[in-house]
Formats: structure tokens, C-alpha cells, sequence
């Protein structure tokens, strides 16, 4: 097949991206991000991510938006302040809080990427994961492991197996790449797991009524 027909006919449709909220210190972040943005824009893939203009998050966005792929920033309302975050490029949606944040962000995506990060981009990381594992969704999770950023979490995710904590088909449910079209390739491959333990379709319920109290609350 050749290599645009290839990029053009991805299972995904929008990526959830989560990132720094400061762009590191070093180049090779800044450039992985950019280049992340780059892979989605050539796949035709729209951007799901935490909104603003600050750090990686800000390169990511506004290189998709350039490239003109759709992006939904999602930012809890008491972080619209633009002095915290910046300028959000692309479609805004206000949430009430950052539990609702990372639950449209998983509704709105197909797949998650983490790149460099801290807290932040762990937390939502993890959680993605977790979510995987007890079957809530089956959507890949991978992230880029720029120079080697992630190799100790990934050195400690293997300790958690060898010590009995993480299951090693549950092992499986991160897929890492040091760039992005590695981890794209990778992601369009995965099989997902199914040994969960909650009903996916029970979790969707859940979302929609939660969305539903959401969307009252914000009206107010
Ligand atoms: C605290 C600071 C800026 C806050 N600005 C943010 N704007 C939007 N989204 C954010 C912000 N901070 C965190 N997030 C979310 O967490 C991830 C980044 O967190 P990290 O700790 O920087 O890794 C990101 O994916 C967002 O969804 C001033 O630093």
C-alpha cells in the first residue's frame, strides 16, 4: 500500500494528548511535540487535549490548528483565567472541574498519547490506564518516550509486575516509542485486553448522565 494511502486511513479519528504544561528544558521536547502535532496533522487526526497555550500543550495545539486539524481544548471552568493557561486555539469547552475534564477528554478520543510531563500528565496518564485495566475503555494508551524521559516509569511498571502489583497481560496496556510515528504505527496495531472487571457500556451510561448534570450545572 503506499505510504499516504497508509497515513490517510487511520482506525482513529480524534487523539487525546497529554503534556506538559511547561515545555522542559531541553529542545528535544519542544521538537516532539511539534512533531507530534505534525504526525496528527498528516494522518488526519484531530486533537483532543487540557486547552491553553502553555508548554508542550500550547506547540501541540497550535500545530495541529495550523495544519488545520480540528482541536477541542477541555479546561475546567476555574482555569479559564487566560493570565493560567493562555490562549486556547481551536474549539474551547468549559468543564466544572478536573474530574469532568479527564472524563470528556477520554468521551471525546479515540486514543491517548502522553508526551513529556509532570504531575499533571502522570495523573491523567495513570488514569487512562487504570481505566483500561478494570475494562471501563478499550482505547490505546501510549506515550513518547523522548530520549528516554519515561524510563524509569517504565523500569517501575516493570518492578510492579515482578513484585506481584500489575498483572503482566495488564503490562501490555502502555505501548511507548521514542517518537511519534513509532507510537502512532503501534497504537493502530494494538489489540486491546479484555480481562476487565466493570461494563464498558455501564461506564458510557454513567458519562452520559454525568455530562447531562454537568451541562445543568454550567447553564446556571
Ligand atoms: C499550573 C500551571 C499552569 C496551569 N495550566 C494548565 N492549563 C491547562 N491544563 C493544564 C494546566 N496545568 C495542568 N493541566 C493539565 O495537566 C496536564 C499538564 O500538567 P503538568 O503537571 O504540567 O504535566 C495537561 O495534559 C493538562 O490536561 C503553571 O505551570
Amino acid at each position: 500500500m503506499d505510504e499516504n494511502k497508509a497515513l490517510n486511513s487511520s482506525r482513529f479519528k480524534r487523539v487525546c494528548v497529554f503534556c506538559g504544561s511547561s515545555s522542559g528544558k531541553r529542545n528535544c521536547y519542544r521538537d516532539a511535540a511539534l512533531e507530534l502535532g505534525k504526525e496528527l496533522v498528516s494522518r488526519k487526526l484531530d486533537l483532543v487535549y487540557g486547552g491553553g497555550s502553555v508548554g508542550l500543550m500550547g506547540l501541540v495545539s497550535q500545530e495541529v490548528h495550523r495544519g488545520g486539524g480540528h482541536v477541542l481544548g477541555i479546561i475546567p471552568k476555574t482555569l479559564m483565567n487566560k493570565e493560567i493557561t493562555g490562549e486556547t486555539v481551536g474549539e474551547v469547552k468549559a468543564v466544572a472541574d478536573m474530574h469532568q475534564r479527564k472524563a470528556e477528554m477520554a468521551r471525546h478520543s479515540d486514543c491517548f498519547i502522553a508526551l513529556p510531563g509532570g504531575y499533571g500528565t502522570l495523573e491523567e496518564l495513570l488514569e487512562v490506564i487504570t481505566w483500561a485495566q478494570l475494562g471501563i475503555h478499550d482505547k490505546p494508551v501510549g506515550l513518547i518516550n523522548v530520549d528516554g524521559y519515561y524510563n524509569y516509569l517504565l523500569s517501575f511498571l516493570d518492578k510492579a509486575v515482578d513484585d506481584g502489583f500489575i498483572k503482566p497481560t495488564q503490562r501490555s496496556i502502555i505501548v511507548s516509542a521514542p517518537t511519534a510515528r513509532e507510537l502512532v504505527q503501534k497504537l493502530e496495531e494494538y489489540v486491546p485486553m479484555h480481562d476487565g472487571v466493570v461494563s464498558k457500556a455501564r461506564w458510557e451510561a454513567e458519562q452520559l448522565e454525568l455530562n447531562s448534570s454537568l451541562q445543568t450545572e454550567i447553564a446556571r
